[in-house]
Formats: C-alpha cells, sequence, structure tokens
C-alpha cells in the first residue's frame, strides 16, 4: 500500500474558531470539507510543505515556529494510506484568499461535526476539541 503524507493545519482565529476549506469539485473527496495543507513533495519537511500550501491555497504567510504539532491521522483507504501531522496555528500574516475557488469556514469546535470531513479528520477534530 502506498504510504502518502500530507500537513495540514488547524488555523484558529482569535475567538478560538477553526479555518475548514470545501475540497473543490474535481479532486478526489470534493464538497467535503477539510484543514488546509496538502501533499509533502519529496525532499520537503512538512512545515515547508504547509508554508507553501498555506500560501498557495489561502495567499496567508506563516513561520515554521508558529506551527505547533498537535496530533496526526492515520488512516487507511481504499487506495492509499494516509499519513497526516495536523499542526495548530494561531499567528499568520494576510488577508484569507480562496485561491483555488475553494469555499472557507470558520467554525467553531463544536460545529465541526456539522461540516462533512474525510473519514481521516474524524479522529482530528475530537482530539482538537479536547485541546481548544
Ligand atoms: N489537506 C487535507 N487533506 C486531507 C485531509 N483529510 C484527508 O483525508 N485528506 C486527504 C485528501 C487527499 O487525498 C490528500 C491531500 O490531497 P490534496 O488534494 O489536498 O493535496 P494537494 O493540496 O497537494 O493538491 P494536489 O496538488 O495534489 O491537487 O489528503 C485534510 O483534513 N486536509
Ligand atoms: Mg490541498
Amino acid at each position: 500500500m502506498k504510504l502518502v503524507l500530507v500537513a495540514a493545519v488547524a488555523l484558529i482565529d482569535r475567538d478560538g474558531r477553526v479555518l475548514i476549506a470545501e475540497r473543490p469539485a474535481g479532486k478526489p473527496m470534493a464538497g467535503l470539507w477539510e484543514f488546509p495543507g496538502g501533499k509533502v513533495e519529496p525532499g520537503e519537511t512538512p512545515e515547508a510543505a504547509l508554508i507553501r500550501e498555506l500560501h498557495e491555497e489561502l495567499g496567508i504567510e506563516t513561520w515554521k515556529s508558529c506551527l505547533a504539532p498537535l496530533t496526526f491521522a492515520s488512516h487507511a483507504y481504499e487506495d492509499f494510506h494516509l499519513l497526516m501531522p495536523l499542526y495548530a496555528c494561531r499567528k499568520w500574516e494576510g488577508a484569507l484568499r480562496p485561491r483555488e475557488g475553494q469555499r472557507l469556514k470558520w467554525a467553531r469546535v463544536g460545529a465541526l461535526k456539522d461540516y462533512p470531513m474525510p473519514p481521516a479528520d474524524l479522529p482530528l477534530v475530537a482530539i482538537l476539541r479536547d485541546w481548544l
């Protein structure tokens, strides 16, 4: 089974809400809500991948020192095994712009259950709820 490394982040605003993004049409699992992030490229660290993805997907800038490791997902999908570290981040610069046409939502952690997420994310939501 192919192991796929994806870095993801819970961006947390001053009110303790969490940013989720709707996966765009055409991508696998389109329409599900996810934590921003993406695949770690060869030779890249997870933190560098996240900094790159946050720039590409949301137009914001953050730094390695602002990415706190929180937990991870290890989930068997049908065609790959996902290993996904989840970081927490409370500090970034720039205004959020959905650069891939994706819908964005700041959600209270208690309301995340109202947004359908990929199955790998469900344990992460529980951990995030206890942690926040
Ligand atoms: N970003 C993100 N990906 C997730 C989450 N949960 C989950 O199962 N995934 C899966 C979906 C995809 O199979 C994979 C991430 O792929 P992606 O399509 O976002 O990767 P990417 O941003 O690098 O995009 P691309 O260049 O491959 O199109 O991880 C999550 O919360 N956030
Ligand atoms: Mg992505």
